[in-house]
Order: C-alpha cells, then sequence, then structure tokens
C-alpha cells in the first residue's frame, strides 16, 4: 500500500522534480521564486519578498516547515501550484524528511484558494492547463505519504480550505476573524467531487450537505465544533503546537501510518485518477460558460467594493469585514441541531 502511494506521487512533473536548489551555508532550507527562470539557478541570498514557497527543513527530526509566501492572500495561481508540486516531489523524494507542517507566511491569511484571475477571461488552453496543476497538487498532499500538519494560521476559504483538509491533522488559530470553508456555491460555481469527497471523509455526510449547499465558512470555534479542524490554540503557540502535535505522528513507524492512509484514502484518490480528463473537461466546459464568467466577476468585483467603502482600509478592518461578510451563517445553527 505504501508503494501505491508513492506511485501515486512520484512520477508526475518529472521533468521538474529535482530542481529545488537547496541554499548553501543555510543548510536545510529550500526556496522557490515565482519565476519558473530562477528555479535552476543557484542562489545564496533568499529575503527577497518574492519567495513564494519557503521550506524550512529541521534536519533533526526530519519535518519540513513549509510556507506559502504569496502576499497579499496567497492566492492559488498556476505558477505557485506548479511551484508548490515541485517542493512535495522533493519532499517526498527525500528519504529524510518524515513530516510536513504546511502553514501561511502571510499575516491573516492561510491561503484564499484558487486564485480568481486563472478562471477568469482566459483561453481554454489555460484553464485546462490550471486545472491540472490543481488535480496535482490534490493528488500530491492527499497521497502524500509524510505526516502532514496543517497549522492554519489565518483564513482559508475554498481551495484554501481544501489543503488544510488535505492533512492528516489540522490545528487552527484561535482568532475569531479567521474563516474556513468551502464557499464555492457563494461565488456561483460548484466545488468539484474530489472537493465534496474530500470534506465528506473529515466531517460527514450531513456537516458536508449544508456546508457545500449553502458556501458556509466558519469561525475556528465552529469549525472545530463540526471537526473541520481538529484542535484551536492561540495563534502565537500554533508552530510550538503543530511541532509538538507532529512528535506523535511520528512515534508511529512510518510504514505502518503510510498504509493506514492508503488504506483509508486510495479510494478517494483513485476517483479523480480515474478520471482526471473527463474532470478537467467538465471543468474547462462549466468555467467557460458566459454565466459562470458573469458570476466571476462579479464576485471578484465585490471583493474591491468592500474596499472601497472604508477609508482607509486598515488589515484588521478588512478583516472584520471579510468574516462578517461570509462568515457569520444563520445555517450553522442548523448543523448544530443536526
Ligand atoms: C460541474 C462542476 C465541474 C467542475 C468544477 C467547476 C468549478 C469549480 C471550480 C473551482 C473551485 C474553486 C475553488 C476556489 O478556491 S475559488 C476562490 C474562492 N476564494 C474566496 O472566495 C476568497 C475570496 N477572498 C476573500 O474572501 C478575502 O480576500 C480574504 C478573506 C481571503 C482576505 O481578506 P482581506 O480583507 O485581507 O483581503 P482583500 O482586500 O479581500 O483581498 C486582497 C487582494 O487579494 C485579492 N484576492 C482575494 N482573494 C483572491 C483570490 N481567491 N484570487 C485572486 N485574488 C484574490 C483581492 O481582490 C484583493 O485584490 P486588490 O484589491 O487588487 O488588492
Amino acid at each position: 500500500m505504501a508503494a501505491v502511494l508513492r506511485k501515486l506521487i512520484q512520477g508526475r512533473l518529472p521533468a521538474l522534480a529535482g530542481v529545488l536548489c537547496r541554499r548553501s551555508g543555510n543548510e536545510g532550507h529550500l526556496f522557490l521564486n515565482s519565476s519558473g527562470s530562477t528555479l535552476m539557478q543557484p542562489r545564496c541570498g533568499y529575503s527577497s519578498p518574492t519567495e513564494s514557497v519557503i521550506v524550512e527543513m529541521d534536519k533533526a527530526t526530519g519535518v519540513a516547515l513549509l510556507k506559502l509566501n504569496i502576499p497579499p492572500v496567497n492566492s492559488l495561481s498556476l505558477p505557485l501550484l506548479t511551484e508548490l508540486a515541485i517542493v512535495l516531489d522533493k519532499l517526498e523524494m527525500d528519504k529524510h524528511c518524515r513530516g510536513l507542517i504546511l502553514t501561511s507566511a502571510v499575516p491573516n491569511i492561510f491561503s484564499a484558494g484558487l486564485n480568481l484571475f486563472d478562471m477568469m477571461d482566459k483561453p481554454n488552453e489555460h484553464y485546462s492547463e490550471f486545472w491540472r496543476a490543481v488535480q496535482e497538487i490534490w493528488i500530491k498532499l492527499y497521497g502524500s505519504s509524510l505526516a502532514n500538519i496543517a497549522a492554519i494560521n489565518g483564513s482559508s476559504p475554498a481551495g484554501g480550505c481544501l489543503l488544510a483538509l488535505c492533512s492528516d491533522y489540522r490545528i487552527m488559530a484561535n482568532n475569531p476573524h479567521f474563516t474556513i470553508g468551502l464557499n464555492e456555491t457563494r461565488l456561483g460555481i460548484v466545488a468539484p467531487f474530489w472537493f465534496k469527497d474530500t470534506l465528506l471523509n473529515t466531517v460527514g455526510k450531513r456537516t458536508t450537505e449544508i456546508s457545500l449547499n449553502l458556501g458556509a465558512l466558519y469561525s475556528p470555534t465552529e469549525a472545530l465544533s463540526l471537526h473541520l479542524v481538529d484542535r484551536l490554540v492561540p495563534e502565537t503557540q500554533l508552530l510550538s503546537a503543530a511541532t509538538e502535535e507532529m512528535g506523535r505522528w511520528l512515534q508511529v513507524p512510518d510504514h505502518a501510518r503510510q498504509i493506514t492512509k492508503s488504506m483509508i484514502r486510495k479510494s478517494t484518490l483513485e476517483g479523480l485518477l480515474n478520471q482526471r480528463e473527463a474532470d478537467i473537461k467538465n471543468f474547462v466546459e462549466f468555467i467557460s460558460r458566459d454565466s459562470i464568467q458573469k458570476s466571476l466577476q462579479f464576485y471578484a468585483q465585490s471583493l474591491q467594493k468592500q474596499k472601497q467603502h472604508i477609508h482607509p482600509p486598515s488589515s484588521s478592518c478588512r478583516q472584520q469585514i471579510s468574516s462578517v461578510t461570509f462568515a457569520r451563517s444563520p445555517w450553522y445553527s442548523l448543523i448544530q441541531r443536526s
């Protein structure tokens, strides 16, 4: 079974694998730039704000801390997804790496989900390439042989929530301004079946039904009560809590944990692996419809408008507005009763 998982992971993006540069003089740190061309150039200074995926490897424990770093909101664009795929391949192939903690380097945001602009006003070839990259990340993360903990240090809608759902364990910063959930229907789009399956496997059918239909975004406390996340901690303790939790997962022999994980996730992964091309075709057909494009444009504009209503838009104020607009959910009480 572990071999099955490994096979799922390896052999994808083979041309890109192995092009990561390891920072000399700062052992165990991998840095990638959002421009593909810089990937192959060994570099000696890595404090540039354009670093989009940062990996800090603790060689003593074999735990990689991976930080998404695309301000302002870590939206999952095609370049970011491509870089992330390379990093994940590299970590899977590193025999010293046993665990992965996924977090964000951007204050208050884990990830805003898929980049809206990759799904708007583009040729079908772009949609197709973009969707393949989204699939790729899900396959790599959900099928990862590493112990994987999400340290959710900010809002995490839609694709951001999916990233967290791929982990084995989710710890969220207990900040009431943060929200998490699959809110796709609120944008006038539909979470694909494998987003749905990932949520379903985590929170069960009834919560999935209500959450997906209503596009619900939850506060950390709500998310905990629905088992969308496993634990809440004060923001300042998030990374230490994730590291401590990782210790628990790494006490289990890798092969036993990997085979168990594979047993539980294999059929869900195969659901997509067996029909990737059809899924891409569906996505392209759906996203290129005029009505869907209009919905997305309207939604993207509404994000802009929220900002225009406030002068000046302090980041804490903006955070509150997003939370109030998307998170206060009357349907939460329905779930509580169910
Ligand atoms: C039949 C079915 C077949 C196939 C399936 C078909 C379709 C399914 C397709 C896809 C599934 C989609 C998954 C997704 O992930 S869609 C993305 C959903 N994301 C969101 O709804 C989040 C939107 N953003 C926010 O709510 C807030 O930005 C956030 C709470 C994250 C942060 O708030 P804050 O107040 O701090 O920042 P803002 O001022 O709102 O934003 C700053 C800046 O960033 C831009 N932005 C925000 N989110 C995105 C995004 N997802 N993509 C691109 N850009 C984004 C925002 O517009 C601002 O830009 P600017 O004004 O230029 O500074």
